[in-house]
């Protein structure tokens, strides 16, 4: 129970508190908050007040300090968050939810996207490369990813302009212009709290010691740019003009109940990502992509094949060190239905309907896409992982 009042079944309820980054007409100061109800707990105001010795975690106009607190100020806080929303006494520095504007919640440092759906894989192989194999030979011995682009990962709501590039028409004429094939990829995004020490690098089992928590990742992709431009080094301008995030961080102890184990692995894996006997850190989440309003597709986390603790360890087995504000995603989720137009409308060649009995192969100026997602929380109730939204914006002039 909850003085909050807050109705069973709400996304953001006692279960969930997840961390962002807000400010109100009222006083335009970006800063730290949690998302209860329809609410949003002023984090400066009441840490100073309730829990002084953790006032500097949560200052600062982003959720940088926090993250590079570590875990034990992570569920030290969690854990006084807990009980102020259950106690009655600690009614007091609140702001409506509708009220708040929200902003990019972290400094955002390295950006990694992995290609973790055996779903996506196969289908965009099949449409990419029809001359070959599905998947690659490589694809069950790692989880393959890439480096983006860190600067361009924006918060939702942000509009995203049509980008321009090279595209290769069918009959091999080269032109520069406004992509003809703008898409979305709805994916999972992990946010690296903890960073590691270059040379060292990070095991299975200490993925949740690094891993602050999770969020929604639009990975907007022109499929046109991508598909002429990505041999050999793969996925470069088609990929880095905007990458949208949730603004709501749901800390990874809000997934306790939500965790079920990945799929069978049909090829054995190297020692350092055989998780067979490890902690499973797959996640039964539900996702739902709308198109201007319309549910377009609502494909399932939870049979992803790569576990975000294999992509953790993968991507430091090198050495290569974590920073504070590194954000990895899963790569498009297409698990039961697809995360992305491209095999929606199977390569442009078969439309999707919408409700309104419009047609899509792929994004239209001023087309609205949100994806949201929940996940099972304790004693029947749901975790909202919140929504990431953006708006395609007509190119600029040529
Ligand atoms: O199969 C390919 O060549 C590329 C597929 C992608 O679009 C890569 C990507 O962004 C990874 C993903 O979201 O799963
Ligand atoms: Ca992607
Ligand atoms: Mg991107």
């Amino acid at each position: 129970m909850t003085w909050l009042d807050i109705p069973s079944g709400h996304p953001f309820g006692v279960a969930a508190l997840p961390y962002g980054v807000f400010s109100t007409p009222a006083d335009p100061h970006p800063r730290t908050g949690v998302a209860i109800g329809d609410l949003v707990i002023d984090l400066p105001a009441t840490v100073r007040r309730l829990a002084p010795s953790l006032a500097g975690a949560v200052a600062g106009p982003s959720l940088d300090a926090l993250l590079a607190a570590g875990p034990a100020v992570w569920a030290e806080l969690r854990g006084l968050l807990t009980t102020w929303v259950t106690d009655e006494v600690h009614r007091s520095h609140l702001v409506v939810r509708d009220d708040a504007i929200m902003h990019l919640p972290f400094t955002v440092a390295d950006y990694v996207d992995f290609y973790a759906s055996e779903e996506h894989a196969t289908n965009l192989g099949r449409m990419f490369r029809p001359d070959q194999a599905p998947l690659t030979p490589n694809w069950k011995h790692l989880p393959i990813g890439y480096h983006g682009r860190a600067g361009t990962v924006v918060v939702s709501g942000t509009d995203i302009t049509r980008p321009s590039g090279q595209r290769r028409s069918p009959d091999g004429e080269i032109t520069f212009g406004p992509s003809r094939r703008l898409d979305i990829e709805a994916e999972l995004g992990y946010v690296v709290g903890a960073g590691s020490v270059l040379g060292e690098p990070v095991e299975l089992g200490a993925f949740d010691r690094h891993v602050f928590g999770v969020c929604l990742v639009n990975d907007w992709s022109a499929r046109d740019i991508q598909a002429w431009e990505y041999v050999p080094l793969g996925p470069f301008l088609g990929k880095s003009f905007a990458t949208s995030i949730s603004p709501w961080i749901l800390p990874l102890a809000a997934l306790d109940h939500a965790r079920v184990g990945p799929p069978e692995r049909t090829v054995p894996l190297l020692p350092y990502l055989d998780d067979e006997k490890a902690q499973p850190w797959g996640f039964d989440i539900r996702l739902e992509i709308r198109l201007n309003g319309h549910v377009v597709s609502q494909p399932s986390f939870a049979g992803m094949y790569w576990t975000g603790a294999q992509m953790l360890a993968h991507m430091t087995a090198n050495g290569a060190s974590l920073r504070t504000g590194d954000l990895f995603a899963s790569g498009t989720i297409s698990g039961g239905s697809p995360g992305c137009l491209i095999e929606l409308s199977w390569n442009g060649t078969k439309p999707v309907r919408l409700a309104d009995g419009s047609e899509r192969t792929f994004l239209a100026d001023g087309d609205e896409v949100v994806i949201s997602a929940t996940a099972p929380g304790p004693d029947g109730s749901v975790i909202g992982l919140g929504s990431v939204a953006g708006r395609v914006r007509s190119p600029l002039a040529e």
